[in-house]
């Protein structure tokens, strides 16, 4: 494997751009979040937020029915489309034209699930984050990797890449394994932990920021939405996975003299986001 490299402020500011003087809603990118099933429409409330606090115009949120109302009155700048089916997703058609997609948070593994999301990577290109449930099932649908479009960005946490990639022995095979599943699929593979590393083929990106305050319920959820929010606002992936990882550690790292490890929640993620924006103007 070659040597990660590290991704500090230095490298950060070689991507990051910022916000132009004159730009509006229309061009700063519109993100789709889908997902949620009953129990669980939080994790799309919470990508969502975050996409919308990384920077991007407009976000919306593909839901069961159950969350039409959760999700409009948790977030009221969001907007929202119901699938058919009161508490999973069933089929995903949506009538909009998102820049990016992040799919997966809270959405569960249903059988009508499962084929949604088949049909769904069958006809789309736009560019896409996949997460949680939706890697859960692409594992225990292997060969409906060939459907995903070569730079999707994948987020496994370890768990979630042991079921995709399958059991290592050492931390060097789960490289050597994560590296060939990049190559062969052509996707770019967060793979969260602590700390995370990205790897876009045989590149390794090693994230510098980031604390065990980010060890709470719905902390991926976040990191999905700001990536995919990245991903709209026409960052390459692999940047948007790489400042996204980045930014998403930075939260913890600044809040945490004021909030502690202990009441640092994924909400705090989203809320110390204009501070971590702000520690990059120069
Ligand atoms: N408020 C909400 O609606 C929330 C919904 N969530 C959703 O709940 C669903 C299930 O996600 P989970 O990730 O909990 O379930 P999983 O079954 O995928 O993962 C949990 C398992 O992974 C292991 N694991 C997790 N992180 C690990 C690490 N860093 N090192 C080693 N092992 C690790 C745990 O010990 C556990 O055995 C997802 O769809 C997710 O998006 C969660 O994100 C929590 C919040
Ligand atoms: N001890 C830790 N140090 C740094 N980052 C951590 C730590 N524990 C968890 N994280 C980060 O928190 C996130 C957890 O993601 P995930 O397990 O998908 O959460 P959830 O599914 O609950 O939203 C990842 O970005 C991971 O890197
Ligand atoms: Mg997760």
């Amino acid at each position: 494997m070659n040597t990660p490299i590290s991704i500090d402020r230095n490298e950060i500011l070689k991507r990051y751009e910022p916000i132009a003087k004159h730009t509006h809603k229309g061009l700063q990118g519109h993100a789709l979040i889908i997902g949620g099933s009953y129990g669980k429409i939080g994790a799309v409330c919470l990508a969502g937020k975050a996409a919308l606090k990384t920077g991007c115009g407009l976000v919306t949120a593909f839901v069961p029915e159950c969350g039409y109302q959760i999700v409009q009155i948790s977030n009221p700048e969001l907007m929202v489309i119901t699938d058919a089916d009161e508490k999973h997703l069933s089929d995903i058609d949506f009538d909009l034209k998102p820049n990016a997609i992040g799919i997966g948070p809270g959405m569960g593994l249903h059988t009508e699930t499962q084929k949604a999301f088949h049909d769904f990577l069958s006809n789309t290109s736009v560019p896409m984050v996949i997460d949680a449930d939706a890697l859960n099932i692409l594992a225990y649908n292997p060969s409906w990797m060939a459907l995903v479009s070569p730079r999707t960005i994948l987020t496994p946490h370890p768990k979630e890449l042991e079921r995709l990639i399958g059991k290592w022995n050492s931390e060097a095979e789960m490289f050597q394994k994560t590296i060939a599943f990049s190559l062969v699929n052509q996707v770019i593979i967060v793979m969260k932990g602590a700390p995370t590393y990205t790897i876009d083929g045989e590149t390794v990106y090693l994230n510098t920021t980031g604390n065990a305050a980010l060890a709470t319920a719905g902390s991926g959820d976040v990191l999905t939405g700001i990536i995919t929010s990245l991903l709209a606002q026409s960052y390459k992936p692999c940047d948007a996975a790489i400042l996204g990882v980045y930014l998403h550690g930075l939260t913890a790292d600044i809040a945490l003299p004021e909030t502690g490890y202990q009441s640092f929640v994924a909400s705090s993620i989203i809320e110390y986001l204009g501070k971590a924006y702000l520690s990059l103007d120069v």
